[in-house]
């Protein structure tokens, strides 16, 4: 049985090696792995996670590989790990960076379906330093992510799907899985997390739709097309569908300049509209005007 330890708000845990105390704020998440505190130390809030031994030490590596990303971790920063003795039973924890933020799916629920755009060169960002640290995200769905600050970045809170360039996808889920959608190999290469980012952009808009003709990708591709928002970037979203992208950064160059060559051609037609009204006024205005010298 996994020894998972309940800890209630107020709780001060005692880390059993290192002698440092964790004061339990209160559980900020649970999983099939383990269960997340918010707690407070010497060095301030940070995230508490019980899971059982093998599962923190997976976790730890994880964490602490990701780290020499360019200083910043796409994840949570790793701080320590410790065990907490209650009754003779050890339970294994690690603490983290808490990384204050809303669970994507919860960020979306307040605003317009055009932000699934913002979440998509977020995530671009998000994926284009973990790809050049040679590692894929793997399991790539909204579930693993947080929105973070007011740059809303994306961090991850999940990164047991991360496998390294070459290799074979060690977890996945299958709406976002590009093997399933028989587009694809499941090696881990960019353009896999790519094709799973495109899949969220859709789903956040259409959620229902892609859950229906999950795993036939013309169907996608025809969502993607009759949908009044996707349809502004369907190029990209499309040519990301069929692997056309290996670089993040390439397709959130070509995603702003499709995104503001649209609003561009938007502010023209409706100039010119503008334009077109100013005859027909002059006109209108001459008209008074001699009829008023008339009288
Ligand atoms: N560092 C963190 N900062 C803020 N919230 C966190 C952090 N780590 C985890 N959480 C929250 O706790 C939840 C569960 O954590 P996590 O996904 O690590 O558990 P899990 O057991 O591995 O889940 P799964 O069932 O998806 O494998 C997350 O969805 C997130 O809401």
């Amino acid at each position: 049985m996994k020894k998972r330890y309940e800890a209630v708000p107020g709780e001060i845990l005692y880390g059993k090696w290192t002698g440092h105390k964790w004061h339990v704020e209160r559980e900020i998440g649970r999983g099939a792995n383990g269960i997340v505190y918010l707690v407070r130390g010497a060095i301030g809030q940070a995230a508490l996670k019980f899971a059982d031994s093998s599962a923190v030490a997976a976790e730890t590596n994880t964490l602490q590989s990701l780290e020499p990303v360019r200083g910043f971790s796409p994840g949570p920063f790793f701080i320590e790990a410790d065990d907490v003795e209650k009754n003779g039973v050890i339970y294994p924890f690690y603490i983290m960076e808490y990384i204050d933020g809303l669970m994507l799916h919860t960020f979306m629920r307040s605003k317009k379906k055009e932000w699934s755009f913002i979440i998509l060169l977020r995530l671009l960002d998000f994926l284009a330093p973990l790809h050049q640290s040679g590692k894929i995200m793997g399991d790539l769905k909204p579930e693993n992510f947080i929105v973070s600050g007011s740059a809303h970045l994306i961090r991850a809170v999940d990164m047991g799907g991360i496998t390294k360039l070459g290799r074979s996808v060690k977890e996945y889920t299958a709406l976002y899985d590009r093997a399933a959608w028989h587009s694809g190999t499941r090696e881990a290469e960019p353009s896999y997390d790519l094709f799973a980012a495109t899949v969220l952009t859709v789903a956040l808009v259409h959620k229902n739709e892609v859950q229906e003709v999950s795993g036939r990708i013309d169907r996608l591709v025809d969502i993607i097309d009759s949908s009044l928002v996707l349809r502004k970037a369907a190029p990209i979203l499309k040519n990301a569908l069929h692997g056309q992208y290996d670089c993040a950064l390439t397709m959130k160059k070509e995603l702003l300049v499709c995104l503001s060559g649209r609003e561009a051609l938007r502010k023209r037609k409706k100039q010119k509209k503008k334009l077109r009204k100013w005859p027909v006024l002059f006109i209108i205005l001459t008209v008074v005007c001699v009829l008023f010298l008339l009288h």
